[in-house]
């Protein structure tokens, strides 16, 4: 099967801080994956390089690749850096809508980088790109607030059109930066539900940050946990167990004695983190 996602060697230092350590990652599954991981682990950090945002520290081999494309490699933009960045259709937490903005123009902005550019200037789009953003809401559910502005939707709403906007982009790859992170549960199913009807009828993969492990259960096939830094699990959302879980979870400088034994299937951890920090803590 063509991976997704293909990462080597890939490390991050912010000041002397290292946000990421040596990630090597190879997600080949179309479905949905989630990013999971405490607070600081290293998720956003990650998804920004795969979307090509952001670059690594310099070293020889690390390399990331999108949908068999090189977005970067030893710290640098790949030349095809912008054809990759249109290709991905990005949803973040706080939306990135024009609140000024018609819900319909924010979905036609999905739409610029395939666009003349005198009228991305002159904001004039063509009747058919116009047609596009409107089928593009009724996917979503949104066609009936075309004309509102963005600014009097709920958030719920606005993460919808959000969605519409990477439809009308024709994105190859969906990456969500913690899209429910703000949303009430009710929405926030909505707004998963929908990126699980996407990817499975238009086959658009995504990966997708998220702080509720339920959700990630529930909606992804697919799971890469990170801790400090480092890939603490990467497989099926289905193989990870509660303990392994737990262990994700619990800071590595606590020492409890009552902290249950993470049952972390050899094959599908990194077993040299958790000789580090998990049995660390157990000692
Ligand atoms: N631009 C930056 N400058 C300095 N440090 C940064 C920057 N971006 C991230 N970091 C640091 O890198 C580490 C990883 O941050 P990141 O936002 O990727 O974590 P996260 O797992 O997404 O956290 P959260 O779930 O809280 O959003 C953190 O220690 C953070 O403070």
């Amino acid at each position: 099967m063509n991976k997704i996602i293909e990462v080597k060697g890939l490390s991050k230092t912010f000041d002397n801080k290292k946000a990421l350590k040596e990630i090597n990652l190879e997600i080949a599954h179309s479905g949905i994956t989630a990013l999971l991981g405490p607070s600081g682990s290293g998720k956003s950090t990650l998804l920004r390089h795969l979307s090509g945002l952001v670059f690594s520290d310099h070293r020889e081999g690390a390399e990331v690749r999108v949908m068999g494309e090189l977005v970067q490699s030893r710290g640098k933009a790949a030349p095809q850096v912008r054809r990759c960045r249109a290709r991905a259709g990005y949803i973040f937490q706080q939306f990135n809508l024009v609140n000024r903005l018609s819900v319909l123009t924010n979905v036609l902005i999905g739409a610029l980088s395939s666009t003349a550019r005198w009228r991305t200037l002159t904001g004039c789009f063509t009747r058919e790109q116009r047609q596009q953003a409107m089928a593009a809401l009724e996917r979503v559910g949104m066609a009936a607030f075309a004309h509102q502005r963005v600014s009097t939707l709920s958030g719920g709403q606005q993460q919808r059109v959000a969605i519409a906007r990477s439809l009308m982009q024709k994105a190859s790859i969906i990456f969500a930066d913690e899209p429910i992170a703000s949303l009430d549960p009710e929405s926030a199913r909505t707004v998963m539900e929908l990126l699980k009807d996407i990817n499975e009828r238009e086959g658009i993969p995504v990966v997708v940050t998220l702080h509720q492990v339920d959700y990630a259960l529930k909606y992804c096939q697919q799971l890469v946990a990170l801790r400090e830094g480092e890939v603490f699990y990467q497989g099926a959302a289905a193989d990870i167990g509660e303990q392994a879980l737990t262990a994700l979870y619990t800071k590595a400088s606590s020492t409890t004695d009552t902290m249950p034994i993470p049952a972390i299937r050899p094959l599908r951890h990194n077993p040299a983190f958790a000789s580090r920090s998990i049995q660390g803590q157990l000692s």
